[in-house]
């Protein structure tokens, strides 16, 4: 397979090289830029020196044309504008960003204040939650791959609302990130020594990815409903970590939310239901596309507290975009992503 990367300088765009260089099915990878081109990568990016020596190119679309997979992992707003013209070209695209993640266009307007994509592009994409929606996505000339926290909030909460074991219209989801999911662009609210030794909040109650969680839901389960989810900055790297709370429906126990959980999941490889541990934590995911889940009700409240960990960087992008691609050619899954946690 011949694969592009648009974006390749990036955070998203680094972690797909990473995985693909392992990817056994790649013949070819071309890096593509918009702001450095004939720029050696490996000179730029020391770490892969003698692993991945490629000069940068210029974003073309001739050379994008003659490619089998192109991803793009860019800022919101820049797909919208290179991916409706490679539709059918012949390439399969996937994009990491959230361009063409909400079907309703207006809605994109609202949440990511830039215009949305063309109409009929954005009727062609496919929400890419790889274990979630993989008839489609086998099919799909573009993918729309999840964001971060809808990634790690979805594969937990989706199975126990379609089995209607928690009340998703009383949903409240508390949110946590590694500096990385805010990509390689410094601001002040990177910056080392206001980021260092705080935890904040950010974007409160009006975060993108709430419209994104709420269409899921529905395309999902059926269910309709409105949630309260809100982000914090934790100062480490890499890793999200959502909690979500729901009230339990009729007569649902912890054991039958677990039961569920392993049920939808026994065929899934990358998430792993945490049965003989009483925490997740994102260093037990760190650098690899596992999802852990865990569930437990709290019986004062009979409310159920549902923990999902996951690598923003891996899952939560890159390893779930390549993931995607496994299953458009027909490969297992686990394919190029078959590592093992970095932990320390
Ligand atoms: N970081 C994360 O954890 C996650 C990120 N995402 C989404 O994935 C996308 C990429 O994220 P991330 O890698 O963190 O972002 P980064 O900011 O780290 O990288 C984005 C890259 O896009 C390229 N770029 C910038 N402007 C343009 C342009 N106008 N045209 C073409 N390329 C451009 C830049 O490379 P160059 O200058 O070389 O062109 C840049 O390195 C974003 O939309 C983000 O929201 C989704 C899930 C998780
Ligand atoms: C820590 C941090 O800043 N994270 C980013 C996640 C970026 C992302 O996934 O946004 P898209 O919807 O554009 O893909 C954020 O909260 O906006």
């Amino acid at each position: 397979m011949k694969i592009g990367i648009i974006g390749a300088t990036g955070y998203g765009g680094l972690e797909l090289i990473r995985f693909l260089h392992n990817h056994k099915e790649m013949s070819e990878l071309h890096l593509f830029t918009s702001s450095e081109e004939g720029v050696s990568f490996s000179h730029k990016f020391g770490h892969l020196t003698h692993i991945v020596d490629h000069t940068l190119q210029k974003i073309d679309d001739e050379q994008l044309a003659k490619l089998d997979v192109v991803f793009t992992s860019t800022p919101a707003g820049v797909a919208s504008k290179i991916m409706p013209t490679l539709l059918h070209t012949g390439p399969k695209l996937i994009d990491l960003s959230g361009d063409f993640r909400l079907k309703d266009r207006q809605l994109y307007t609202q949440w990511y204040k830039k215009e949305a994509a063309d109409e009929k592009a954005l009727a062609q994409s496919v929400y890419g939650l790889s274990e979630w929606n993989a008839n489609k996505i086998k099919v799909a000339p573009l993918i729309a791959n999840p964001g971060c926290y809808p990634t790690a909030t979805l594969l937990s909460v989706l199975p126990l609302i379609k089995e209607g074991l928690i009340d998703a219209t009383q949903l409240i989801i508390d949110a946590k990130s590694g500096y990385s999911g805010a990509g390689n662009k410094p601001s002040q609210t990177t910056h080392f020594s206001e980021a260092n030794e705080g935890f904040s909040i950010y974007k409160v109650n009006e975060h993108q990815h709430i419209p994104e969680i709420e269409q899921s839901i529905a395309q999902f389960t059926d269910v309709t409903t409105t949630i309260t989810f809100n982000t914090h900055l934790v100062p480490m790297t890499r890793g999200i970590l959502t909690t979500a709370y729901a009230p339990l429906v009729g007569s649902a126990t912890e054991q039958s939310l677990v039961h569920c959980l392993q049920q939808v999941y026994a065929n899934h490889p990358f998430v792993r239901v945490i049965t003989d541990a009483t925490t997740v934590n994102t260093a037990r995911v760190k650098g690899s596309n596992y999802c852990d889940i865990l569930v437990r009700v709290d019986q004062r409240t009979n409310r159920a507290t549902i923990i999902c960990a996951i690598d923003n960087l891996v899952k939560g992008a890159a390893g779930q975009a390549i993931q995607n691609m496994n299953i458009q050619f027909g490969l297992p899954e686990t394919t190029g992503l078959d590592v093992v946690p970095l932990f320390i």
